[in-house]
């Protein structure tokens, strides 16, 4: 079994608007109404430290409904969970779509935070397994999705969890259904504190993982701002 990377690409720069001030602001908590009353700018992401809005078209995950989401659980966006929430469908759709997620497809999210591209996922056909560790996160998005029963969500580490024996019981328990059964693929927007480390436990997995796409912060300016840039997919061979 050999495993490569066959694809690399970069996302086009998506907070170049944004002025080294505005993306410097300090943290602050969604439950703090001025938040919402905030004017909008182009980051596609509610991270720890951005108190502003995204201007891209309103869903079901923009910017009101994922602090609305977060404020339903007390929840306000934490660094050291690496909790940054996508607020552009378009980014999760282009995850999805280069991992060509389809119809019965078995879909390893690692950290589904509100579930905005578990959503996404969903509406390709997937059956989605979802790693999240933060159990008020784990909570919401089981009960976005109450109503599926194509979601399994584990509350637990990635990095702890025998991800292995998750991934296998669902490939084995839909054999005879309609999903597809021998791979999974991973899509997911990573917490970038531990990219390393996610990426390290699934380069081993190419005898049942087949396509890996994952959202990763690219550094872009010399005074260490950073962005979100590069979506880095790769799929295991035989
Ligand atoms: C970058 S956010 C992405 C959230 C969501 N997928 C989105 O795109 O809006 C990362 C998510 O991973 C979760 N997380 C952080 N560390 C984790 C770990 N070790 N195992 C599983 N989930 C983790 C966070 O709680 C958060 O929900």
């Amino acid at each position: 079994m050999t495993s490569a990377v066959h694809l690399l690409q970069y996302l086009p720069p998506i907070s170049s608007t944004m002025t080294p001030k505005q993306r410097l602001k300090p943290s602050k908590p969604a439950h703090n109404t001025k938040l919402e009353s905030r004017r909008a700018c182009s980051s596609p992401c509610l991270t720890a430290s951005s108190s502003t809005t995204s201007g891209r078209r309103k869903g079901p995950d923009d910017y009101h409904a994922t602090l609305k989401a977060l404020n339903s659980k007390g929840r306000f966006p934490r660094k050291s969970l690496g909790q940054h929430y996508m607020l552009n469908s378009e980014i999760n759709e282009q995850l999805s779509s280069a991992a060509d997620v389809g119809d019965g497809d078995v879909v390893l999210e690692i950290g589904p935070g509100t579930g905005s591209l578990t959503n996404v996922l969903f509406s390709a056909g997937a059956y989605v397994i979802a790693i999240e560790k933060d159990p008020h996160m784990a909570a919401l998005v089981s009960e976005r999705f109450a109503d599926t029963d194509r979601l399994k969500v584990l509350n637990e580490d990635f990095l702890k969890c025998h991800i292995r024996s998750h991934v296998l019981s669902v490939l084995e328990s839909n054999k005879s259904s309609d999903l597809n059964s021998g791979y999974a693929k991973v899509v997911a927007n990573i917490p970038f504190n531990i990219s390393t480390d996610i990426v390290k436990q699934l380069l081993p997995m190419g005898d049942i993982i087949s396509e890996v796409v994952l959202l990763l912060q690219a550094l872009i300016a010399v005074s260490s701002l950073t962005d979100l840039s590069a979506l880095v997919s790769w799929s295991h061979n035989s």
